[in-house]
């Protein structure tokens, strides 16, 4: 087999010892010959091809950039205006007003987002998950073992036994693959480094294909980060060769496509067109999709500044013009549209807190309630009631309201680039908090956890790579604050500085702080001010380099 793990079974790297029983276990389920030979398969057929359209989405950046806008594109005027329809979508899927996402891994999440109540769970191999080798593989025993109701884990650290329960509809579950752009570094393909969305798909759909679609449960998936329609095209031709390989019917596979980049924005109708036999709609990814506006103008003008994150709500004019679109594209297609995340995290030790919460989050699923989203994202189980309730008192007796469709929105190429209409200000306080979220949450990234509460707030790799992104589109612009400060490479050198030195205090564990934090601010600090001044497209990808390397005994 041309596919090798580099992964020394004998020797495991310290993300597997620290769970080594439920480690060897799951990679004795998940990592059978058979499998991989199927994930080789995918990275044969298709490996090339995704290097290819990475390679193009820097030379359609560049003159994005330099011309400063966007349009929707000429060449497929024909597919925007023509009559035609998703898949219809299966019954397990007709129903999704409230999904709760999280991380597969450790089982004890999976099980309670399971149980949630929630109609669906996203299972994150994505923006919320730490990719060493033993989350992947944990991850992937987690979901086969979901898949066939047979989950259960105690936790040791609070003496709780999990189980699924049976008193109630378990959510069904819908995973997120990592995006394109991830590799995954602890296996080769013909010597070159694989790609984590075919370990994560390969993995999943080769285990548990066959499994879901008897039992009418799957295998559903959400594709995130995507920039362009050949992308979404390439998903397609994926699930086609995955489905005939297992000898599978055409079209099990349905998929919601997170539309979250800038680029993407523009081509909706597209990227539902190119997967039309396997999709069942579009997901707003609110924060990664103002990581992509900030990525894509980061050298285009002072048009594309953003003030403080804090301050870009969802009613800002250009991220009403994205979810107004995004609603009336999916509908006239026969596709859901999913809301995204409110970033505003209960806290079962302080109820003021939890009351914010509830109010921010209730705000928020009801105003896409009511612009006719079919259902939306919550980060916590504690917030599934909320969000149930919001569509319940919209949808009524309806499982969906895809019949709601949207004549009266109209929106142009230049309401979506309308990014200076959102209103606030870049602040001192601003820019303290993006350095410090940047690293704190780098820094448990590199630790194994990908989603935290910061602050009260989830922080995961879309919201950090805002926080970073925007100070590098600051330094670089030479902004100025509103108090006045003008943000130099120098200036937030002293910030972060002091930032670093007051999570030093906060983590109190010299240990931890010199494995996790220090790497992590280096990364930050390089990334931001460095030598090369040059944008670094995502910031998991060197921390990445950080994780592998210490389980690969490099480092
Ligand atoms: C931009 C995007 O892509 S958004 C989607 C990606 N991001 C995510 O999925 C984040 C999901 N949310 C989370 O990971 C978590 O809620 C966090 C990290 C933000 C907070 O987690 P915690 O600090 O553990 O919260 P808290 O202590 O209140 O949790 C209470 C209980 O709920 C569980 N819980 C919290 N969030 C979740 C979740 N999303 N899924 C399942 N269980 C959860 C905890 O495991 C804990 O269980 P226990 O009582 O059995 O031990
Ligand atoms: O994946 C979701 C996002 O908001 O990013
Ligand atoms: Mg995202």
């Amino acid at each position: 087999m041309s596919l090798q793990i580099k992964v020394d079974l004998n020797n495991l790297p310290a993300s597997a010892t620290a769970n080594a029983p439920e480690y060897k276990e799951a990679a004795g389920l998940i990592l059978t010959d058979e499998a991989l030979a199927f994930v080789e398969k995918l990275h044969t057929n298709f490996a090339a091809r995704r290097n290819e359209l990475l390679a193009a989405r820097e030379e359609t950046r560049k003159k994005d950039a330099a011309a400063g806008t966007i349009d929707f594109l000429p060449e497929t005027a024909d597919v925007r205006a023509g009559d035609w329809k998703v898949a219809e979508a299966p019954e397990k899927l007709r129903d999704r007003r409230v999904e709760i996402t999280g991380p597969a891994t450790p089982a004890k999440m999976a099980i309670n987002a399971l149980n949630s109540g929630a109609k669906v769970w996203l299972a994150d191999l994505e923006d919320a998950a730490a990719p060493n080798w033993a989350n992947q593989i944990t991850a992937q025993a987690n979901l086969y073992n979901a898949a066939r109701k047979n989950l259960s884990f105690h936790d040791p650290n609070n003496g709780k036994d999990y189980e699924l329960r049976e008193d109630a509809p378990l959510a069904t579950v819908v995973v997120r693959p990592r995006g394109w752009h991830l590799p995954e570094k602890h296996i080769t393909v013909n010597g070159e480094d694989g790609v984590g969305a075919f370990l994560d798909f390969g993995l999943h759909f080769f285990h548990n294909a066959a499994h879901l679609h008897e039992n009418g449960d799957g295998p559903f998936y959400y594709l995130p980060k995507m920039e362009h329609y050949l992308e979404a095209r390439l998903w397609d031709d994926v699930f086609t060769f995955a489905e005939k390989e297992l000898g599978l019917p055409h079209g099990i596979v349905r998929a919601t496509v997170l539309i979250e980049t800038i680029p993407a924005a523009f081509q909706m109708d597209e990227i539902l067109y190119e997967l039309r036999d396997h999709a069942a709609g579009l997901n707003a990814g609110r924060w990664d999709y103002l990581f992509s506006i900030i990525k894509h103008f980061r050298d285009a003008g002072g048009d594309f500044a953003l003030p403080d994150r804090a301050d870009v709500s969802m009613t800002a004019p250009f991220m009403r013009a994205y979810t107004e679109l995004l609603v009336q594209t999916c509908h006239k297609r026969g596709a859901f549209a999913m809301g995204g995340m409110a970033a505003f995290i209960p806290n079962r030790r302080e109820p003021e807190i939890t009351k914010n919460a509830f109010e921010k989050v209730r705000a928020d699923k009801t105003r896409e309630a009511n612009d006719g989203f079919d259902g939306s994202w919550v980060a916590h189980p504690d917030l599934v009631e909320i969000c149930q309730e919001v569509f319940d008192s919209v949808l009524g007796d309806k499982p969906n309201q895809l019949d709601k469709q949207r004549p009266d929105v109209n929106v142009t190429a230049a309401d979506l680039l309308n990014v200076s209409s959102a209103e606030g200000s870049v602040t001192d306080e601003g820019l303290r908090l993006n350095l410090y979220v940047a690293v704190a949450y780098m820094a448990v990234w590199l630790s194994g956890n990908g989603a935290v509460a910061i602050h009260n707030l989830m922080e995961d790799a879309a919201t950090a790579e805002i926080s970073r992104s925007q100070v590098w589109q600051q330094v670089h612009s030479g902004a100025t604050t509103a108090e006045g400060t003008k943000i130099t490479a120098e200036h937030v050198q002293k910030v972060l500085a002091e930032e670093v030195e007051r999570l030093r205090g906060e983590v109190n564990d010299a240990e931890r702080f010199e494995k996790y934090y220090e790497p992590a601010a280096k990364i930050v600090s390089t990334m931001i001010t460095g030598e090369d001044k040059d944008f670094h497209t995502f910031l998991t990808l060197p921390a990445y380099d950080i994780v592998v390397a210490r389980e690969l005994g490099d480092a």
